[in-house]
């Protein structure tokens, strides 16, 4: 059976993953921003990626997703490494930046944007189904009444559902996310955390870049946690505290697990605190 074919298969370790990140550096001019990161992503998994400001992660899905090169080691993308970037099967994949950088400024209208995610390594061609490809990815992000709105006058939490559907107008096998909940309203977090479940019961496989879990920690099935640029912690979400149970207690903060002094690291000191969302 081919890649192609690989059905979903969950959390299956005998399954081909879909990201292969191994030993893995990245340096920005002369500062070492990752060192020696290893880890892999399976079909239907969804894969939080945590760690403190500055630890790494923006530079990580930078590098899978092929904006920046690694300096060692190797990234292999649906089998295909990244050094052989014409192989690589680029439209299986879809990735949403920071918002920060995305639509600030730019006159377009949210179909423009979500149209935009068909553009190809050889410019834009529009497909005879684009249309209905646009209607359907706002559709799955609740803003198909939106379609001719100008992005700037949306809120924040819908712009991020614009580029979310951006990212879907390809109808990826992977998503890549780099912290879609950063300044996002609670009722546009919830909308967004029904959205990613819908996609995680298709089968989407899911790497997120997260600061706190929030609505999204119980989809959640591997957490990899980023310390000055190495993994720490690589295994399932930590349960949450005693007492902290009910919906409301998912503030999980993205502090790196306790190193001890046999470099063993702690999973359960993913500290998991009460107050619920910001
Ligand atoms: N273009 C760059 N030039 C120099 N240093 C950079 C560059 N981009 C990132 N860095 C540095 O790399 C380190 C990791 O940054 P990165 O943005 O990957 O971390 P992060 O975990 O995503 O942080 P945050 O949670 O604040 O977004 C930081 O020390 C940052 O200052």
């Amino acid at each position: 059976m081919s890649q192609q074919d690989c059905p979903p298969a969950g959390d299956d370790p005998a399954a081909a993953p879909v990201l292969d990140v191994s030993q893995l550096d990245v340096a920005i001019g002369a500062s070492r921003i990752l060192r020696d990161v290893t880890f892999a992503v399976r079909p239907g998994e969804f894969v939080a990626l945590l760690g403190a400001n500055g630890s790494g992660k923006s530079t990580l899905v930078r590098t899978v997703v092929g904006v920046l090169p690694a300096t060692a080691g190797r990234v292999r993308l649906f089998g295909v490494d990244l050094t052989e970037r014409r192989h690589v099967p680029w439209h299986r994949a879809g990735y949403v930046p920071q918002r920060s950088t995305a639509s600030a400024g730019v006159p377009a209208t949210v179909a423009e944007v979500v149209a935009s995610g068909l553009l190809t390594g050889v410019g834009f061609r529009r497909t005879p189904d684009g249309a209905d490809r646009v209607r359907h990815a706002l559709e799955q992000v609740g803003l198909a009444d939106r379609a001719r709105s100008a992005v700037a006058t949306l809120s924040g939490g819908q712009q991020q559902r614009v580029l979310i559907a951006r990212a879907l107008v390809r109808d990826p096998e992977l998503l890549v996310l780099d912290e879609p909940l950063a300044g996002v309203d609670s009722a546009s977090q919830t909308a967004f955390a029904t959205t990613m479940a819908r996609l995680r019961d298709r089968g989407v496989t899911v790497l997120v870049v997260l600061h706190e879990t929030g609505p999204l920690a119980p989809l959640i099935s591997r957490t990899v946690v980023l310390r000055h640029g190495r993994v720490v912690h690589d295994g399932p979400p930590p349960p949450a505290a005693p007492g902290n149970d009910d919906a409301e207690h998912h503030h999980q903060h993205a502090h790196a697990p306790d190193e001890g002094a046999d470099g063993q690291h702690r999973a359960h000191a993913l500290r998991v605190e009460p107050g619920g969302l910001p």
